[in-house]
């Protein structure tokens, strides 16, 4: 690969200053170092773009509002500690600004593309990153396996941004992955701020109670990341709840 040809299109401290006020903006406490690290992760990924289809933004002002800060303000309402579960993650959206916003989480980033997976092994390698995993792995398999790796009590959280929902991830993932008490989180496409009919149907057949979504603004318009919650065993058994 010609070094030159991939450099990318932005210098880096052009980048961290910019990504440093979009998150002050929008309340996120990103230090300097969590920044620069950030501006790793968003060089290697255009280097590899040349070669492995990651994503199709690839201005400075987009990577930093449509990839990192989308990752990153809904993941608010998310744990700051313990195991999430990042569903077709792509180039590690939102699981790497996450994890570089919260070291303490335990992230598992699945990706069916192999290819995809081997540019996340490069860039958590030199991130140097402790408590992340790569499973290149299609969901559908994943949802039905137990690894010996994985949290007995579940996943604190599940998140998928970018990806269609089907019924079944949350009949499968939900109900197989999840800890009780544990959140279910989809970036939603674009003017979807209520769950679909089949969805809403699904979801309660899964154990999971719906949370008021959550809708932000980066400037493009609204964007909405719908939660749910699984409920836990006690709730279970609350009259009208089974
Ligand atoms: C549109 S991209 C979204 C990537 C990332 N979440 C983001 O927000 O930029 C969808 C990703 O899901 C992956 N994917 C598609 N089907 C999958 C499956 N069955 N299991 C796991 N990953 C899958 C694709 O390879 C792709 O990287």
């Amino acid at each position: 690969m010609n070094p030159i040809a991939h450099r990318p299109p932005f210098p880096e401290d052009a980048f961290v200053r910019r990504l440093l006020s979009a998150a002050e903006t929008a309340g996120i406490p990103l230090s300097q170092a969590q920044a620069l690290r950030c501006h790793r992760h968003a060089a290697r990924m255009l280097q590899w773009n040349a070669s492995v289809n990651l994503t199709r933004i690839v201005d400075l002002e987009g990577i930093v509002s449509k990839h990192i800060i989308d990752s990153l303000v809904p993941g608010t309402l998310l744990p700051h500690r313990g195991w999430v579960l990042d569903v077709g993650t792509g180039p590690g959206f939102p699981g790497i600004p996450l994890k570089i916003l919260h070291p303490e989480l335990q992230i598992v980033l699945l990706e069916s593309a192999r290819k995809k997976c081997s540019f996340l092994k490069v860039i958590v390698a030199e991130l140097a990153m402790d408590g992340i995993r790569i499973v290149n792995e299609k969901w559908e398999r994943f949802a039905v396996r137990t690894y010996s790796w994985e949290p007995v009590e579940g996943y604190d959280a599940i998140v998928m941004r970018a990806v269609r929902l089907e019924p079944d991830h949350l009949l499968l993932l939900a109900r197989g992955k999840l800890a009780p008490g544990g959140l279910f989180a989809w970036w939603t496409t674009a003017h979807a701020d209520t769950a679909p009919a089949i969805l809403t149907q699904t979801a309660r057949q899964a154990g999971l109670e719906p949370l008021p979504p959550f809708q932000y603004d980066l400037g493009g318009g609204p964007r909405h990341v719908l939660f749910w919650r699984r409920i836990r065993q006690e709730q279970l058994s609350e009259p009208g709840l089974s």
